[in-house]
């Protein structure tokens, strides 16, 4: 770099920081002043207003109305501040020059929000997501386009595009990028292994995925990409980008995040705050049994699912594979629909041992008093019917029942303590009918269920059918049963949907069925999506159909190609196990993946050794075993051997570093600097697990490790030798 050009810079970045700190002391002073405001407003509300009634009630609620714009300002102007601290941190990391519509020159910084220079008000720093500095992102210097929010495109001249590595006021770096945006930062950033949690890539977002986060709003997106192409990172600064360009109309709590897990929550909470984002509110699929009120089922979590699966007998394989597929996806769906016209079951209600209201009258009522109706309406209907019969009833019993304390032979009380006597009792007595009623329990939806699973007809589906039924009846509902009977609960019912939520982003698309999809589609209505996710990355054993083109028909999809996440040789070696996916790497160099063969003798050693070479404090070190059984006897032959050893269970709620040995299905969506695959045995692995090989070698972000006792499995034998490396221990 030119000694002239760093000085041009260091002195720019220089003006810049003292005006972002000029910015940051005006913006402390008018927040003191406003606190200062906001105190003495209180005091004396609290001290003038101890009656506010008449004419005093007017002015107090004026001065309440005040208050609360005060306080709003107040707020905006923290957050404003906060902005500007971030950016006295790091200005900038981008700069673009143009020649602009009207032919004059023009050099815009990029960074992680807009920065007007005080006296001015100029933009001295655009937003990363302004609509011009998405040409930052852009692969190409020359003529390029960019769009205005009234939709129409401006044309420009890309003339030079440069990056900086930036610290307060310090310039660390400055490269000139003009045709690869990010290509030397880019692995600059991917050699950093040091990394805690997930990061943010806005420094080095990829034309391609620049494309994918600044898709609007209005259309539906499936993201598909190789392992380690950025859809998770994608997704999060999608998110970012949807709170500055919506920003009138959406917030965080307005978004919703579907992740696997907890842990995976955890894993990816810094990326929005780093972009100076809130972090959005995060559910997974089995949290939305609770939010359709169906805690009455004890159900298996997607983890348990996995260990029983990969011991499944005929029958649990053949009821899982149909109940995830897409044919009895549509089946339940038809069926459902079918039952506008006939063959509703109803539980029938009883109060106190007596018939309430009969499944025959309640048939009756659905299908003759309120039919034309669509089907959720008839059943508020029937609810109104059967609380005005309730309430009659009620108050009849109540009567009764103050009658016959008011007659009691000794004092029960005054006449208020009797009402209020009566009033516990009938709502005792009541309380539990009343619920059904309000929660249309009425319906038997259980039945619903088991009726559509065996309607397709034959030995198979009347053994599914009758399987399922006897476990409801325990209430007790495997991972597989929860899609079907949300499903039927939330199309029948209606009873909870969530329209604040404007926005749904799911990762991992690739594990959801058609049914799954569908029962979240109907708890957000309103609710656009961003679905990411991977048909390979398949750690279930019995996952088959995935990303049915019908799962997709509504959604614009979207393909990412290149994988940055491992050195070169690791995604070779990933590649070769699947030979017909085309992945381009990005990654850095780095070292062959190694076989390291060992005998059941030498294990330990083989182990200890590897750790004690390998392992560097402070990285990710996982040891993954294909189970939960696996992984638990793993830490128990090593935890005294290597004492920093931590096992990774699915109850584990944070993210950490370290050396780890977690289930192999657990790994997925995370990575590592290193990985060992530590019981790579043909005995354990088979064929069919193809995918899980291939998903678990991909969460190497350096280095990985294969370590066998026996036989390779055969999905890592047929990958050639030159992939890899072999040491042997035996
Ligand atoms: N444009 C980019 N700049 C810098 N790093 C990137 C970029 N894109 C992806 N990465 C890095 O690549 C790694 C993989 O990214 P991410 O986890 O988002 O990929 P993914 O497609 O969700 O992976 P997988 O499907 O395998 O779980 C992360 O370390 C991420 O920071």
């Amino acid at each position: 770099m030119e000694q002239s050009i760093w000085q041009r810079e260091q002195a720019h970045l220089t003006n810049t920081s003292a005006q972002i700190k000029q910015a940051i002391q005006l913006l402390e002073q008018s927040l003191q002043k406003q606190k200062n405001d906001i105190v003495e407003e209180r005091t004396f509300v609290s001290s003038e207003f101890n009656d506010v009634s008449g004419e005093s009630a007017i002015s107090f609620s004026q001065m309440l109305q005040t208050m609360a714009l005060r306080e709003r300002e107040y707020m905006s102007a923290s957050e404003q501040l906060q902005k500007a601290k971030a950016l006295y941190k790091t200005p900038y990391f981008g700069r673009i020059t143009i020649i602009n519509e009207d032919g004059a020159p023009e050099q815009l910084y990029i960074g992680l929000s807009t920065f007007r220079e005080p006296t001015t008000q100029d933009v001295a720093i655009f937003d990363w997501r302004a609509p011009i500095a998405s040409l930052f992102y852009e692969n190409t210097t020359g003529d390029a386009a960019y769009t205005i929010p009234n939709g129409e495109n401006v044309t420009v001249e890309i003339t030079g595009r440069r990056q900086y590595k930036v610290r307060y006021d310090q310039l660390l770096q400055v490269l000139d990028a003009d045709i690869y945006i990010g290509d030397d930062v880019l692995q600059q950033l991917l050699a950093d292994t040091a990394k805690t949690k997930m990061k943010s890539i806005v420094a080095t977002i990829q034309s391609d995925q620049n494309a994918v986060i600044r898709s609007s709003n209005k259309e539906n997106l499936l993201v598909l990409g190789p392992p380690g192409s950025g859809k998770t990172s994608v997704a999060m600064q999608r998110i970012a980008y949807l709170l500055y360009e919506y920003r009138q109309t959406m917030n965080a709590r307005n978004i919703l995040l579907i992740s696997p897990s907890d842990l995976f929550n955890d894993y990816i909470s810094d990326v929005l705050p780093e972009l100076g984002e809130d972090h959005v509110q995060h559910t997974t699929f089995y949290r939305l049994l609770q939010e359709a009120g169906l805690q009455r089922y004890k159900a298996e979590t997607h983890y348990a699912n996995i260990e029983r699966l990969q011991r499944a007998d005929r029958d649990m394989y053949k009821a899982y594979v149909y109940k995830t597929s897409t044919a009895f996806s549509k089946l339940l769906q038809r069926y459902v629909q079918s039952l506008t016209k006939a063959n509703m079951p109803f539980y029938q209600l009883k109060l106190d041992g007596d018939v309430f209201a009969s499944s025959k009258e309640l048939s009756h009522l659905f299908y003759t008093k309120f039919y034309g109706l669509d089907m959720d309406f008839r059943l508020k209907k029937i609810r109104t019917f059967l609380q005005k019969r309730l309430a009659v009833k009620k108050q009849a019993d109540f009567d009764v029942t103050v009658a016959q304390l008011r007659a009691m032979n000794h004092y029960v009380g005054t006449d208020e303590e009797i009402t209020m006597q009566a009033q516990q009792q009938i709502a005792k007595k009541y309380g539990q009918l009343a619920h059904a009623i309000e929660q249309l329990h009425f319906v038997n939806t259980a039945k619903i269920y088991v009726q559509a699973l065996a309607k397709a007809g034959g030995t198979k589906h009347e053994v599914i059918a009758a399987m399922t039924q006897k476990a409801l009846q325990k209430r007790q509902l495997h991972y597989e049963d929860i899609a079907p009977l949300l499903f039927i609960e939330l199309r029948i019912k209606k009873l909870q949907q969530y329209p604040t939520i404007k926005h749904i982003v799911i990762d991992e698309i690739q594990d959801y069925t058609p049914l799954q999809l569908a029962a979240i589609e109907l708890l957000y209505p309103k609710a656009r999506f961003t679905l990411l996710g991977d048909r390979h990355q398949l750690v279930h054993p019995l996952q088959k159909e995935v990303l049915d083109p019908t799962f997709t028909e509504h959604y614009k999809v979207v393909e990412l190609t290149k994988s940055y996440r491992s050195t070169n040789e690791i995604t070779t070696y990933m590649r070769a196990i699947l030979p017909h996916t085309a992945t381009e790497s990005l990654g850095v160099q780095g070292e062959k993946p190694a076989v390291l063969y060992t005998t059941d003798a030498h294990y330990d050693e083989t182990i200890v050794q590897l750790v004690t070479k390998a392992f560097v404090e402070g990285e990710s070190f996982a040891l993954l075993c294909k189970n939960k059984a696996a992984c638990e006897a793993f830490y128990a032959r090593f935890s005294a051997l290597l004492p920093q050893l931590q096992l990774i269970t699915a109850e584990q709620k944070t993210y950490m570093k370290g050396l780890l040995v977690m289930p192999a299905y657990m790994a997925k969506g995370f990575e590592f600097s290193t990985v060992v695959l530590a019981d790579a045995d043909a005995t354990i692995y088979t064929d069919k697990d193809e995918l899980l090989l291939y998903t678990i070698v991909s969460r190497a972000t350096r280095k990985l490790y294969i370590v066998s006792t026996h036989t390779l499995p055969v999905p890592l034998a047929c990958i050639p030798e030159a992939y890899y490396d072999v040491e042997e221990n035996v």
